[in-house]
Order: C-alpha cells, then sequence, then structure tokens
C-alpha cells in the first residue's frame, strides 16, 4: 500500500480510452477500502487536447464525457479536472485545488480541535509541505469575490459536517462541489463546461 500515509491521491484516466476510466474507478474502490480515511481524491481526465476537433478525424476522439466524469466524482465526493500532461492544460490548477481542499482540512482540524482531525499525521506533514494559499486572481480566472464566497461554503459546509456527523453524508457532495466548482470552471478543448 504505496499510498499509506497520503493526504491526496490524483487518479489519472485517458479520456480517449473507455476502459482507462473503467480501471478509475477500479482504484477508488482500492482507496476507499484501504486509503486514509481523509484522503483527497482528485480525478483527472487526462490527453483532453486530443478532444480538439482536428483530432477526430485522426480517430483520437474522445471516449470519456466529462459529464460521466462529473458525475462520477460527484458521487464519490472528488474533485475533477480535464488535463493534458502534453500541453500543460490545468495541471497547475488541479495541484491548486488539491491544496486548497488539504489546507481547508489542515485550518479546520487546527481551528476546532486536534481530535477533530481523524489522521493526524497526515495534516501535519501537509501543513508545513504546503502552508494554505489560496487561488488569487491573477493565477485563476474566477474572481477574487467568487472565490472568496465559494471558499466561505466550503469552509461553513466543512463546519457543519464536523459538528453535524449525522449531516456527514449528505453534506460530503455539498462542500466538494462548493471546492469543485472553481476546478469545473476550466475549460478544455472540445467539450463546453456544463
Ligand atoms: N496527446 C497527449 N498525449 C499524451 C498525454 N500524456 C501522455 N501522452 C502520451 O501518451 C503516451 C503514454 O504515456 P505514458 O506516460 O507512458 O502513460 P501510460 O499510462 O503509461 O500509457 P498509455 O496507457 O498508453 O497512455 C505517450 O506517448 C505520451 O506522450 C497528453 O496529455 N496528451
Amino acid at each position: 500500500m504505496y499510498y499509506r500515509g497520503s493526504a491526496a491521491a490524483v487518479i489519472v484516466y485517458d479520456i480517449t480510452k473507455q476502459d482507462s476510466f473503467h480501471t478509475l474507478k477500479k482504484w477508488v474502490k482500492e482507496l476507499k477500502e484501504h486509503g486514509p480515511e481523509n484522503i483527497v481524491m482528485a480525478i483527472a481526465g487526462n490527453k483532453c487536447d486530443l478532444s480538439d476537433i482536428r483530432h477526430i478525424v485522426s480517430h483520437c476522439i474522445r471516449e470519456v464525457p466529462l459529464k460521466d466524469a462529473k458525475e462520477y466524482a460527484e458521487s464519490i465526493g472528488a474533485i475533477v479536472v480535464e488535463t493534458s500532461a502534453k500541453n500543460a492544460i490545468n495541471i497547475e490548477e488541479l495541484f491548486q485545488g488539491i491544496t486548497l481542499c488539504i489546507s481547508v482540512y489542515i485550518q479546520l482540524s487546527f481551528q476546532l480541535s486536534p481530535s477533530t482531525c481523524l489522521d493526524r499525521s497526515i495534516c501535519q506533514s501537509v501543513y508545513y509541505l504546503y502552508p494554505p494559499t489560496f487561488p488569487s486572481a491573477s493565477s485563476n480566472p474566477i474572481s477574487v469575490s467568487s472565490d472568496a464566497f465559494l471558499l466561505l461554503l466550503f469552509q461553513f459546509l466543512l463546519i457543519l459536517r464536523v459538528l453535524l456527523p449525522q449531516l456527514k453524508i449528505e453534506l460530503e457532495t455539498a462542500d466538494t462541489y462548493a471546492l469543485g466548482a472553481m476546478l469545473r470552471r476550466q475549460t478544455c478543448p472540445g467539450e463546453k463546461m456544463q
């Protein structure tokens, strides 16, 4: 289990191969069963440069619709973004999102009480590795006010989750949405975000 003690996992599939999306689901299952309880999961649909219309004629067509990935990500409470390792699309945004998510978890756990953090060894090491930073207007296409609102909403929902454990399941989707909204606004060639 080389993901033991991990704060976040990036699970990558190839948007031009449906098989890779099935494999991704197996990895998510594995992580949920054996990974740290509060691990941040991020799904990256790689090779989004190939969804460009010019590639459709050369048979490199998209097999996994972004809608499917988004629905699946929401069902498991993960961040989702389409990337291109080749053209460096959304790579920074992906890691900004993960950093933001981890930072908020850690800030919150320190604010409330040490016992509210499910895995303190993760939180402490990540806290020093990733000092809390949030996307600025210059590095993110979303406005500052929108960022601030989403961040506040995310923190509010997280507090509710901690204080009201019985609402955990319902709120998991909601707080992931607040965070994910920032990432979901990123667009990739060939498919419009909804
Ligand atoms: N167009 C495109 N090609 C990519 C991208 N990322 C990786 N590749 C190419 O995909 C091929 C496989 O890359 P690897 O890093 O070996 O990935 P892999 O998962 O081991 O292999 P595959 O299952 O074949 O994708 C290489 O030819 C890469 O250049 C991307 O974002 N866009």
